[in-house]
């Protein structure tokens, strides 16, 4: 199922983190909607290759969501590229991705690449750090964001990102609220079927990610909980 219009849950699998083969098949064969393979730090082309071998097993969708070019490989059903929307270096707005563009734009299929505006909003994450992102927003400064994604940009996803941190449902309500036709990806903090549900009565997508490292369990329950 390509279609992300499509999708209500994805677990987030980081390349830097260990999984055994028996955790793994049970992400993959957990009814999830797709894998998303990213992270900040220590993403290496060895890396993804190793995690992409081991998910390729098994039907669900993969996505490599890009972080770093030397990382990028064939092999993925889609590509998500990042622009950070709130950070303060234009790198981590469009600086990369002209780069980028610049060298493979002629032989990149853009059918199978989406580009997600990110709002990061979890100062101590470090998505934020290292994309220096500016996180002191008020509710209309992020609905501005959404606005700008949706209706400037075009852009088909609007990430709200709160990685490692329970964001605030009244925010993603009223970006929600916001958006006509982008899609909305919350992330962050989850760690229960409760708060995936509660997240999941506004976003279109929740993303679920550290938990899976951490209590493989309640990770799992938060799939049924967002249908
Ligand atoms: C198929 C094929 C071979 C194609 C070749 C063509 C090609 C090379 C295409 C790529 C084109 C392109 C435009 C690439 C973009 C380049 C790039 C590096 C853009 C920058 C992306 C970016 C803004 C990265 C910053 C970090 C970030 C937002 C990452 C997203 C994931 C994320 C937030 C993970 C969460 O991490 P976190 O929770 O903070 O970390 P921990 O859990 O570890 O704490
Ligand atoms: O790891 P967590 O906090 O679940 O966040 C998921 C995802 O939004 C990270 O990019
Ligand atoms: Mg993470």
């Amino acid at each position: 199922m390509y279609d992300i219009n499509e999708w209500r849950h994805a677990f987030k699998l980081d390349p830097n983190k260990y999984i055994s083969d028996e955790d793994l098949e049970k992400i993959c064969e957990s009814g999830t909607d797709a894998l998303i393979i990213g992270g900040t730090d220590g993403i290496t082309l060895e890396n993804v290759l190793d995690l992409m071998a081991r998910v390729r097993r098994y039907t669900v969708p993969c996505i490599l969501e890009i972080s770093t070019i030397e990382s990028v490989t064939p092999g993925f059903d889609l590509y998500f590229i990042p622009s950070v929307l709130n950070s303060t270096e234009v790198k981590w707005i469009t600086g990369l991705h002209h780069e980028a563009v610049k060298e493979y734009g002629d032989i990149m299929n853009w059918e199978e690449i989406l580009v997600q505006g990110y709002c990061i909003l979890n100062d101590e994450c470090k998505a934020a750090s290292v994309t220096a992102a500016n996180t002191d927003l008020t509710a209309d400064d992020v609905r501005a964001y959404a606005m700008m994604a949706e209706k400037m940009l075009h852009l088909p996803i609007f990430y709200l990102e709160y990685s490692g941190k329970y964001g605030d449902p009244a925010i993603v309500k009223e970006v929600k609220e916001t958006l006509e036709t982008t899609a909305l990806f919350y992330g962050g903090g989850i760690q229960s079927a409760q708060q995936a549900k509660e997240m999941a009565a506004y976003a279109d997508v929740v993303v679920v990610g550290n938990i899976i490292y951490s209590d493989l369990k309640a990770a799992l329950q938060t799939v049924e909980a967002v249908r």
